[in-house]
Formats: C-alpha cells, structure tokens, sequence
C-alpha cells in the first residue's frame, strides 16, 4: 500500500455489505486524501450511499475496516465515527425542520463536542462562535431565526452545509449536496468547499451531475456494482467511453449491440 494511502484521514478496505442476495457493496477500498475533493461517481444502485453508511456506521459491514487517521472505526456508532471528526450529510438532509436555522447548527456542534472541544461555559461559547461562523460562512445569518421548514430548497441545502462546517470535522461525507443548486449557488457551494480543503479538510461527495464533479473534485472514484472499477484524475474518468457507457446505462457487448443494428 503507497504511504499517501496510510496517511489519508480516511481510509477503508474491502468494506463489503450485501442486503439478502444483492451485493451491494463488493470489497470497496478506498483512501481520501486531506486538502482533496474525491468525488464518488456511478450509475444509480451502484453502491455508494452505502458506502458512505458503512464507512459512517449507520450500516454494518459484513466485511472489511475503516479508520479514521489509523483508528480503526469499524463497528463504531454513528456519534462515535462523529466525533472522531467526520461528518456527513444526507441526501434528505435531515433537518430538524420545525426548529431554527441557528439551533440546527448548534445541534451539529454538540455532537462532535468531546473531542474537539473543551467543555463547560468555555466550550459552549466556542460551538456558538462555531454555528454563527459557519451561519455567516453559508450566508444565512440573516434567516438564523427562521424554522428550517420555512427555508427556500437552496438554503436548506446551505443549512446542511452550515451543520457540517459548524462540526468542525475535518472529513466530509456529502451526499449529492449540489443538486438542485442554481448557478449563482453552486458557485457559492464550490467556495465553501474550496475553503475547506484549502484547510486540509478531505472531503468525499456522491454527485451526479458530471459537470459538478469536473467543476469541483480533484480525483475521481468511480463505483458499479458495488465495486470502485477505475480511481484517479477527473478528465481522464470523464472522458472514459466504457465508463460514460455503463454510467449511463449502455452496457451491450459489442456482438449484442450487433445483433440488435442487424435486428
Ligand atoms: N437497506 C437496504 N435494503 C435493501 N437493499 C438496499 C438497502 N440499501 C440499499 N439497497 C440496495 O443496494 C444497492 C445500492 O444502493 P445505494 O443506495 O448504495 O446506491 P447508490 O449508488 O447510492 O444509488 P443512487 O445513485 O441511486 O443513490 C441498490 O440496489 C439498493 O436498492
């Protein structure tokens, strides 16, 4: 194994999980760098919110480990693996809708509150400096008091990210947080990121749109059938005809896709 891949934060191999006869997740190893946006790309089923739900311990893993900076987190609860410093955020995004803007960051800070920060009055103050921070970071300091319900699609987005950043967690796991987001905001969400790995932040994001992950990841890892098939620098994924096939669905053999012109 290459030393940068003992030294990402984050690291798994052969995470394997299957759900009665399908093989959801076929012996997945994987290393996310700090300081680098991986995206984790495939067709749909493939396997990745998966992934992310067993690297996170929201699901067990039949096999395989993970560790977050060589501590190994398998079979580790989901506030465990939290606190260690990784946060996630959901395709959902499971917001404490009828409460506050602002309570729904303070919430996130609590649950990473052990080990990155002290405790007591201390403590306290330092998460509210961390909500209002990631608040001001998200440009929703203004709707602080609105309930989360009553937010526009792409502030919820934005609150979702506001949670993360709040945790101060310095591995991110984001599942398609840039969906649905209008230019102005995706723009707005690549700057959070950029600022995040610019402080050695490792961050891994599930996304479909293939114009988003060029626009925002440093390397690719593209995921089938529950396994990771090719790893490496965005363009040359990208412009990988037998990935582009089965990411979209054309998986003939040449003879069938023959028979079928001939047909
Ligand atoms: N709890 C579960 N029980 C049974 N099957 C499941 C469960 N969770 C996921 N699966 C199945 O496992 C496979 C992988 O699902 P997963 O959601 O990880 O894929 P994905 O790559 O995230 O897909 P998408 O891009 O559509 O979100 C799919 O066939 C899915 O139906």
């Amino acid at each position: 194994m290459s030393a940068a891949r003992e030294d990402a934060p984050l690291r798994c191999e052969g995470l394997a999980r299957s759900f009665g006869g399908l093989q959801a997740v076929a012996g997945v190893s994987l290393a996310l760098p700090a300081g680098q946006v991986t995206a984790l790309v495939g067709p749909n089923g493939a396997g990745k919110t998966t992934l992310f739900n067993l690297i996170t311990g929201n699901l067990r893993a039949d096999a395989g480990a993970a560790w977050v900076r060589g501590r190994p987190i398998t079979g580790l609860k989901p506030w465990q693996v939290a606190r260690l410093g990784v946060a996630r955020s959901f395709q959902d995004l499971r917001l404490f809708t009828h409460m506050t803007v602002r309570d729904n960051v303070l919430a996130a800070t609590e649950r990473s509150a052990w080990f990155w920060q002290p405790g007591g009055a201390a403590g306290r103050k330092r998460r509210q400096a961390a909500a209002e921070a990631a608040l001001e970071a998200t440009g929703l300091a203004a709707l602080a008091g609105a309930r989360a319900i009553d937010l526009a699609y792409a502030e919820r987005k934005f609150l979702s990210l506001a949670r993360i950043l709040a945790a101060e967690a310095d591995i991110w796991l984001l599942d398609e947080p840039a969906s649905g987001l209008d230019p102005a905001s995706r723009t707005r969400f690549a700057e959070l990121l950029r600022a995040a790995t610019g402080r050695g932040v490792a961050i891994c994001l599930i996304e479909h749109n293939l114009d988003v992950v060029a626009e925002l990841s440093d390397r690719i890892a593209f995921l089938d059938q529950g396994r990771v098939i090719a790893e490496g620098d965005p363009r040359s994924i990208l412009r990988d005809p037998a990935l582009a096939a089965i990411y979209f669905g054309d998986r003939h053999e040449p003879a069938t896709a023959a028979a079928e012109t001939t047909a």
